[in-house]
This record gives C-alpha cells, structure tokens and sequence, in this order.
C-alpha cells in the first residue's frame, strides 16, 4: 500500500499559516457583494484563466457573492482582423459601427461570456452568463463626441458606443440569491431598442454601485496604478488621483479605469482595487491576505 508522505513541516506551517491569515477577511465579506472586472487583457492563458475561475469559486463557497463583470478587447480586435476591419480608439473607446456591433456582441456576448461561464462551472461553482440585454439589466445611452476630449477631428460619431444609463439589478439580485454567480458582458439596449458597446470597467464600475458593492477590484496588465519612476503606489485617496491624472502619471487605458472606481467609490463602494490580472490567483491575494497586492483606492 503506498504511504502518504509527511507534509514537510515549515510548508504545513505556511499552509495554516495562510488559512488563519484569511480567516478574519472570510468572516468580514461573508454577505457582502464583490464586483470584478476581468479584463481581456488578464484571459492570457489556460493556467490563469482557471485560476481566476478558482478563486472566484472559492468566494462563492465561503459566502462571498461574486459578480463577474468582464472585457475582451483584444479579443474583439482578432475577430475584427480576421475579418479584415481594424478599429479605431478616441479615448480607449472603439469606433463601433453596426457591423463592428455585431462582432462586439458575438465575442462579448457569445464567445468570451460562455468560456468565462464554462470555466467556473467546470471549477465547482454554478455561473450565469447574461449581457445587459437579459431581464433589462443595462439601460445605454450614446456617447457623444463633445463629450469626450477628441484628438481624432476626422471622426465624427462613435457610432454605437454607449455609457451606462441605468441599471436594474433585479436579475443579477435573484441569480445571487440562489447561489448563481452571475457573468456579465458590458452591452447594453439604448432607448432605441440598439445594442451599444460599454466600455467593461464604465459598467462594472456603476454595477458595483447599484448592487452596494463592498468592494470593486479591476484586473488589469500592470502591477497597478504606477508612479513615474515605475514603482507600485499601494494606496491613493481620490484627491491623490486627480493629482497623479493632472501631472500626467496617469494615462490612456488607466484613466478610465481609476475614474469608474473614484466614481463607483463615491457611490458608496467601500473601497476599490486595481491589480494585476497576470498574476496566479491574484484575488484571493487581494482579498485575504494582509498585505493584499496592487493599489487599493479609497474614498477620503
Ligand atoms: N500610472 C499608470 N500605472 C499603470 N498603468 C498605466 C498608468 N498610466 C497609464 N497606464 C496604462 O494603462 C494600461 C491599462 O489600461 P487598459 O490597457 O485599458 O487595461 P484593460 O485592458 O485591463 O482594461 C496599462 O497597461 C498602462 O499601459
Ligand atoms: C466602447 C469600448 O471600447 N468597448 C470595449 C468593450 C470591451 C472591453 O472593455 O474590454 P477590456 O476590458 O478587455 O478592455 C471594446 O470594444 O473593446
């Protein structure tokens, strides 16, 4: 018969010490809601993908409701290469036309939500994947050019590009409470009755607020919010940020991704957090260790 090997004794204290050390977070966000967005830029590879699955799993099952908001950019942009289209970006938002609309929501709504639903479920856990449309979830309305800062004059119209108008979470509130973790594409129905593209951290940044999120957390490709030298800033007030946006430390892609959370923040979300995506189970890091990783963005 084979023997079960003794378990190393420093690495049997690390194992408990780890399990104590999560103990006290477990007990403060049992209940509570936690908003993620995965962004396309963190669905890098198999390994990864299935360890975010795990650990939103693990969430689930020491009482915790995740809700799943996710991206798929570059995912979009292969779609759209293979079909011969390039997309063109004012701001970190991309040109939507009606065919690009199309292809949006077939990746977004299609492709990445079921390989993000089938992850999970194949982890133990029982997700749902909606997009904005599914029980009337996400109200859009377009975004127009005056309202962004343009450096592109030659395009007139975003096409159909759309922030958040409302949100009605009645859907996401009973796929929760039946022990579902819900997965939600960032499209939404205009008054119109039109599909619009939203940028994924606009929506999970507003869904974290409508639902009275404990915390919102962004995984991106970088360490976090970094300072000019290259160096993790590992908290910042919304004060601080506008500083950080107002010199310049802050740019392109990270300036709408810190002004959702600061928004979200203002809402009523507790705290926010923006870490690293291309790390191995980087939100049970976030979530229950003492030292938690990226930058944590708080409201005072
Ligand atoms: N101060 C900063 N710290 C970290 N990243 C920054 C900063 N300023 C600009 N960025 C850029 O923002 C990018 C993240 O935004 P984005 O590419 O839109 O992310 P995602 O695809 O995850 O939504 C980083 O990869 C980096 O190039
Ligand atoms: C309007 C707009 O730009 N929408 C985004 C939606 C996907 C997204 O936000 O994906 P990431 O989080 O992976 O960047 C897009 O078309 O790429």
């Amino acid at each position: 018969m084979k023997q079960q090997e003794p378990l190393e004794t420093s690495f049997a204290n690390r194992i408990a010490h780890v399990l104590t050390e999560a103990l006290p977070y477990i007990r403060r966000f049992k209940g509570k809601t936690i908003v993620v967005k995965y962004g396309g830029n963190a669905m890098i590879d198999e390994r990864l993908k299935n360890s975010f699955a795990r650990d939103v799993v693990l969430l689930k099952l020491v009482g915790i409701n995740p809700v799943v908001v996710h991206g798929g950019g570059p995912q979009i942009g292969n779609l759209l290469q293979r079909l011969g289209k390039t997309s063109e970006f004012v701001q970190g938002m991309r040109v939507t036309d009606a065919e690009t609309m199309d292809v949006v929501e077939m990746v977004l709504g299609g492709l990445v939500n079921k390989e993000i639903v089938n992850l999970i479920n194949r982890q133990g856990g029982a997700a749902v994947g909606l997009s904005g449309k599914d029980g009337d979830l996400i109200r859009a309305r377009k975004i127009s050019m005056s309202q962004l800062q343009s450096t592109a004059p030659e395009i007139i119209d975003l096409g159909h590009v759309g922030e958040v108008a409302s949100i009605d979470p009645a859907v996401v509130d009973m796929l929760v409470h039946s022990d579902f973790i819900p997965v939600i594409a960032p499209i939404g129905v205009g008054e119109d009755g039109c599909s619009y593209n939203i940028n994924a951290d606009l929506v999970a940044g507003k869904m974290a607020e409508v639902l009275k999120a404990e915390k919102l957390i962004l995984l991106t490709n970088t360490q976090g919010i970094l300072a000019k030298d290259g160096t993790l800033l590992t908290g910042l007030s919304l004060r601080e940020v506008d500083a950080l946006i107002e010199d310049g430390t802050i740019s392109g892609g990270m300036i709408p991704k810190v002004r959702c959370a600061m928004d979200a923040l203002r809402g009523g979300v507790n705290s926010a957090h923006i870490i690293d995506g291309r790390v191995d189970h980087a939100v049970l890091l976030e979530l229950f260790t003492d030292q938690g990783i990226g930058t944590l963005l708080v409201r005072r």
